[in-house]
């Protein structure tokens, strides 16, 4: 099995103006697993996902001290933080297709890069969709708008339309908060099924799910990283009795 490091954080702060909202943050992310980041509201863990792909740079009066490589690539040095985004797709909680036909929102990204042949629209939107698992329920109605599906079916979409421009990584932001048990259920088997050519860091406070479909867990409290070891020891046998109380659902 591979073991290969993804992303490499050392001593990374994030700051909202003066809060400091990431403390000192230490962490290898493997290739090819799934990593959950999970802990009580606000300490840190979207934010975390965040720093991933920069999407911090958007918000006014973030500052980030410390590194994050991704495959040695310095993420916040000189890079084009486009194509970094190329690298790391994202997925957020609720549901966000564009309002547009399914098939305009898997070519949106590829036809932003340039591409523009209908052939490998074509064949992209179609390889899309079945990666993310929902090419059979949606093939004959590809012009159809996909505000109109429900919501599982337009969280897939979203995965698919992340996927369409081939990234290295998924980051998943609480991927099935949203979402009906059926729905939870196909984006967890989706989400185990893309580990194979992608690395996932998925958010989510749902305990149960952690500890189903990860390999690695990460525990954060208070913007510090807490804990973070193989999802198996974290919830056998966790080092921290922090970590402990939390997973076993005292507190948080
Ligand atoms: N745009 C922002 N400006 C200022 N402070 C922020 C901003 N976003 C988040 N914070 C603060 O940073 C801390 C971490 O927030 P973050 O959303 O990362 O936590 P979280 O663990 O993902 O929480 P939740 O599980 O509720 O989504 C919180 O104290 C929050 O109030």
């Amino acid at each position: 099995m591979k073991n290969n490091i993804k992303f490499t954080v050392e001593n990374l702060d994030l700051f909202y103006g003066d809060f400091k909202a990431l403390k000192d943050i230490n962490m290898k992310i493997n290739a090819n697993k799934i990593t959950a980041l999970i802990g009580p509201s606000g300490c840190g863990k979207s934010t975390f996902l965040r720093t991933l792909n920069r999407m911090n740079d958007l918000i006014e009066g973030v500052k980030v001290n410390g590194s994050i490589k991704l495959e040695g690539d310095d993420i916040y040095g000189d890079i084009d933080v486009i194509k970094l985004r190329t690298r790391v797709g994202m997925v957020f909680q609720k549901p966000n297709p564009f309002p547009m036909s399914i098939y305009d929102n898997i070519a949106y990204g590829p036809r932003a890069h340039g591409i523009t042949k209908k052939t490998k629209l074509n064949e992209i939107v179609e390889k899309s969709l079945r990666r993310a698992a929902i090419w059979d329920e949606v093939k004959d109605r590809l012009k159809r708008n996909a505000i109109s599906l429900s919501g599982g079916q337009q969280q897939r979409i979203c995965i698919a339309r992340a996927l369409a421009i081939e990234p290295e990584v998924l980051l998943m932001d609480e991927p099935t908060s949203a979402l009906d048990p059926i729905s939870t259920m196909k984006i967890e088997d989706l989400a185990t099924e893309l580990k194979k050519d992608y690395s996932i860091i998925m958010v989510t406070h749902n305990m149960q799910q952690a500890a189903r479909i990860s390999d690695k867990t990460a525990f954060f409290l208070l913007g510090e990283l807490i804990e973070y070891d193989t999802t198996e020891k974290v919830f056998s046998n966790p080092d921290n009795k922090k970590t402990e109380a939390y997973i076993t659902g005292r507190f948080g």
